[in-house]
């Protein structure tokens, strides 16, 4: 991770912990103050909302419902920034563009709470006109009324009625307003669903099977379905790490019962660090799909011994937890590797005390493995990819990736694949995973170096998940792919390859 994801230049106080005598007074309307600075630090510094936010509100002893407020402002105005920023340039006579860096947050946080919360027209404006006079200033602050003032015009709908392009002219344009997410993703999401062509061309069949439940009538129907989701809080996911701990652990903590996962289950609300479980590493947050990839690739019958498994791209260790625990069931033994030592340290963490003391950690490039070839009977690669299977996590990554960040890191993904076929042993499996359903990282990758080669075949990754509907995907149904909109899951893409 880069130097980007620190939250903060200043070590947050631990809880509890007084402040400082130098430690500057609480600010007025603590909440609001909070998001502003969340988004300024996302916009000036590349910041991480989900980072910085809880170590801001920890180091200024915001709790309770101005958490929540700061929390819901926040989030809230970074995923729905394309709606807002269409809206607002509607209210300006100038160019969004031209203004002030320092008012902009302001004016997202002020049409959040008019167009997107309970919270009364004036005290919205007001509360977040007095927020700009004391951040950027009286003069600046007047400009904001002004503007806010506007916005509260019209409803959300009103609003969208006006600015969005027409559905029927335009639909991806219009759903790429009405559901704030850039073009390109609206479009690579069209295409995953194949409700679009992925290079051109007409829509895969996959389409009629992939749209199944959504109205016929409206274009894009489906992707509008999943571009809605994106913009849904999602919910806590733990694992229970096998051979540490059991799913009835966390039941008795106050989780519920998942729907997919053996080893998942949901927590409806609280700090998942309160949970005994977690605090002692034997549980986890882990999305229900992260799991299921995984699980997926220990489902497939190999023949021979299968005693050797390794997680090629392992930081910062979520899967390699929960293969640990499997391999150590069965009596084998999981390398886990990672480019990165800092990340290599978290796997580590993840790792340790599995069953049997199954894993080992090492920092390695995949691509240039020290391992030797055809040494492993089972191997996962989860590869570096743009996230854009996550969005309900990162609110601001769909204002940070581009078309470009895909076509970037094709080529890392594909030689990884590559290197993970070669260290499969003839009649292992492999498993590609991304966080991101885009084309060109899940089956553009899978099916180029497949292409290359003739000794591996693509399984019907289906086939491993049995009882979980709707996650075939691809031209005959080979691979697979979560969605958050059918599955309440991150959009994880999952090919399985035989090597033969
Ligand atoms: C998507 S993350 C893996 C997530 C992980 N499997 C989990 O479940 O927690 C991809 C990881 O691959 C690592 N990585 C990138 N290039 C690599 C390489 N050439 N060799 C090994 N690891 C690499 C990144 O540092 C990152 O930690």
């Amino acid at each position: 991770m880069s130097d980007r994801s620190r939250p903060s230049s200043r070590a947050p106080r631990k809880n509890g912990e007084k402040s400082g005598r130098n430690t500057p007074p609480a600010p007025k309307d603590p909440a609001r103050r909070a998001a502003y600075d969340v988004l300024r630090a996302v916009q000036d510094r590349d910041a991480y909302a989900n980072l910085l936010l809880p170590s801001l509100l920890r180091e200024r002893s915001v709790h309770g419902r101005d958490a929540a407020l700061a929390t819901e402002l926040t989030y809230g105005a970074l995923r729905r920034q394309g709606t807002y920023d269409a809206i607002l340039d509607a209210c300006i006579d100038r160019s969004l563009e031209s203004v002030d860096s320092e008012v902009l947050p302001v004016l997202r946080l002020g049409a959040h709470q008019l167009l997107a919360t309970a919270i009364p027209p004036h005290a919205a404006v007001s509360a977040t006109v007095d927020l700009a006079r004391r951040v950027v200033g009286h003069h600046r602050g007047r400009f904001a009324n002004a503007v806010l003032r506007k916005v509260g015009r019209r409803s959300l709908d009103e609003w969208t009625a006006v600015v969005a392009p027409d559905r029927a002219a335009d639909p991806a344009g219009h759903l790429s307003v009405v559901h704030s997410h850039p073009r390109w993703i609206v479009d690579a999401f069209a295409a995953a669903l194949g409700e679009a062509p992925a290079h051109g061309g007409a829509p895969e069949p996959e389409a009629a099977a992939g749209a199944a439940g959504a109205d016929p009538g409206a274009p894009l129907a489906e992707t509008e379905r999943l571009l809605a989701a994106d913009n849904e809080r999602p919910r806590v996911t733990l694992v229970a790490k096998p051979g540490r701990a059991a799913v009835d652990d966390l039941l008795a903590g106050g989780a519920t019962a998942a729907r997919f996962s053996p080893y998942a289950a949901y927590l409806p609300e609280g700090d998942p660090a309160l949970l005994r479980e977690v605090r002692q590493r034997r549980a986890a947050v882990q999305d229900e799909a992260s799991q299921l990839v995984a699980l997926a690739l220990t489902r497939v019958g190999v023949d021979g011994p299968d005693a050797r498994w390794l997680d090629a791209c392992a930081g910062p260790g979520g899967k390699a937890a929960l293969l640990a625990g499997l391999a150590g069931a069965r009596d084998a033994r999981l390398l886990a590797a990672e480019a990165q030592p800092a990340r290599a340290g978290l796997v580590a963490g993840a790792v340790e005390r599995s069953p049997r003391d199954a894993a080992r950690t090492v920092v390695a490039d995949a691509t240039r493995p020290p391992w030797g070839a055809g040494v492993f009977d089972r191997v996962v690669v989860d590869a570096p990819c743009t996230g854009l299977g996550a969005l309900r996590r990162r609110p601001e990554a769909r204002w940070r990736r581009t078309p470009e960040t895909a076509e970037a890191l094709a080529p890392l993904q594909r030689d990884l694949l590559r290197s993970a076929l070669d260290s499969t042993r003839a009649g292992g499996v492999a498993a590609y995973v991304t966080c991101s359903p885009h084309p060109d990282e899940t089956r553009g990758v899978v099916e180029a170096v497949l292409a290359e080669r003739g000794d591996a075949e693509v399984l019907r990754a289906a086939d491993y998940l049995d009882g979980v509907p709707d996650v075939a995907a691809g031209p005959s149904g080979e691979y697979v792919q979560f969605w958050p909109h059918r599955h309440g899951t991150d959009a994880m893409f999952l090919a399985l390859v035989r090597k033969r």
